[in-house]
């Protein structure tokens, strides 16, 4: 059913009348701002940083910005409806919450806040590898979930994650293909600090019993021997192509591959049976220099939009952008660092906040551009400028 998103506008301005001002800003774009001056340095920084010289991350958003919308008039889009379908999940809105790695570095609540805000709005949250809490304790926050692999090179470890989350209930797959080692992140290296080295987002290898019984004492016995078994097995791993089948067999629901930046790359995806990919460059983590995402995204959809479902994520901060993404190819957002910030700045609360004013200001600037449907918008719609 239709959700008029845009009534968080009117509800912001009748609680301001009885005195009660919003959370934190509603200008999504100004979000980073308030929590690099409101957060801890350790968690903001890990979020906030990017590859090299933050080239590609700043591409990321200069992308956006070279694209502007026409609006239409008299366009009778009173009435929108901004559900759509995505690999059989209905969704209220072209939005899913993209994987974010050990998110109690920036709220003790973590990705149980994250997962109880998407599920009061009926958004799929895609659950990170390198969670601070175990697939069957998001699981209790309801909703709609997928699950995101950092594909270990141990393949029963592999077998036993995988079955535990689709125990849990968790629909689709999403195997990031971008991140299989590191990139060089001056941000993290300058303060020698990255989560995994305390520890932070490992619940989810930590609580599984194969990848325990690889391990000569237990996590709570020998942290570090036990960060570094995960550390071998989960990064700098060597996976090609011809593997993806291994996946398939393990996992009955839909496949989809995150961090596609070439049409060949996607080709492939198509060809190896992939239900879905994302075109991502891990929002400017992993190589810096890269070609911004939304650059990449409209040859990717020509390529193989009609064969397998195009998903887009790095750099989208407004309703506006997701407009323009949707209008370049893309069937669904996935939305990081702004709800990241949120759960820093108000914990669940705060992510609800940021997630009602993404889909508030799409709906309203939506219809003010003249369309009603994500279904209605392509590149038409858009001038270079
Ligand atoms: C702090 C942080 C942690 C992330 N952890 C993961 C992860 O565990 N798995 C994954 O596939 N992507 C991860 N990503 C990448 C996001 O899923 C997404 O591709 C990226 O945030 C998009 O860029 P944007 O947030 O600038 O829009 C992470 C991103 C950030 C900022
Ligand atoms: C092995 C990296 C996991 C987290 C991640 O994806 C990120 O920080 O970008």
């Amino acid at each position: 059913m239709a959700t008029r998103f845009g009534d968080y506008q009117s509800e912001i301005y009748l609680h301001g009348l009885a005195g009660t001002k919003p959370p934190f800003t509603t200008d999504l774009a100004a979000l980073e701002e308030e929590a690099a001056a409101r957060l801890p340095e350790d968690g903001f920084g890990y979020v906030a940083g990017g590859a090299g010289s933050g080239a590609t991350m700043r591409a990321n958003r200069e992308a956006f910005d070279r694209w502007k919308i026409v609006p239409r008039m008299l366009a009778e889009a009173t009435d929108r409806d901004l559900t759509t379908t995505v690999l059989g999940d209905e969704l209220p809105a072209p939005v899913l919450l993209a994987p974010i790695g050990a998110q109690t570095i920036v709220h003790p609540d973590g990705e149980l806040a994250t997962a109880r805000a998407a599920a009061s709005l009926g958004l799929p949250m895609i659950l990170s590898t390198v969670s601070s809490h175990s697939v069957e304790a998001i699981a209790e926050a309801g909703g709609s979930r997928w699950f995101q692999l950092y594909w270990p090179s141990d393949a029963e470890v592999c077998a036993s994650i995988l079955g535990r989350a689709r125990n849990a209930g968790y629909t689709a797959l999403v195997v990031t293909l971008d991140t299989w080692t590191m990139g060089w992140r001056p941000r993290d290296l300058d303060r020698a600090y990255v989560p995994f080295l305390n520890g932070e987002g490992l619940a989810i290898p930590f609580s599984d019993p194969v990848f325990r019984s690889r391990l000569a004492k237990s996590p709570e016995e020998d942290l570090p021997a036990a960060m570094l078994a995960w550390m071998s097995m989960f990064t700098g791993t060597d996976f090609g192509w011809h593997q993806l089948s291994l996946l398939r067999e393990l996992w009955s629901g839909p496949i989809v591959l995150k961090g596609v930046q070439h049409a060949d790359d996607a080709r492939r995806a198509v060809d190896a049976g992939m239900d879905g990919i994302v075109v991502s460059n891990h929002g400017g983590r992993q190589v810096d220099g890269a070609l911004a995402a939304l650059d990449a995204l409209p040859t990717i959809a020509g390529a193989v939009g009609d064969r397998i479902e195009v998903l887009f994520d790095s750099g989208v901060r407004t309703g506006a952008d997701v407009i323009k993404a949707l209008a370049l190819g893309a069937k669904a957002v996935l939305y990081g660092r702004p709800y990241a910030y949120g759960l820093g700045l108000a914990g669940e609360d705060g992510v609800r906040h940021v997630l009602r004013c993404l889909l508030a200001e799409l709906y309203i600037t939506l219809g003010l551009a003249g369309y009603r449907t994500p279904s209605e918008l392509s590149p038409s719609l858009l001038r270079r400028g």
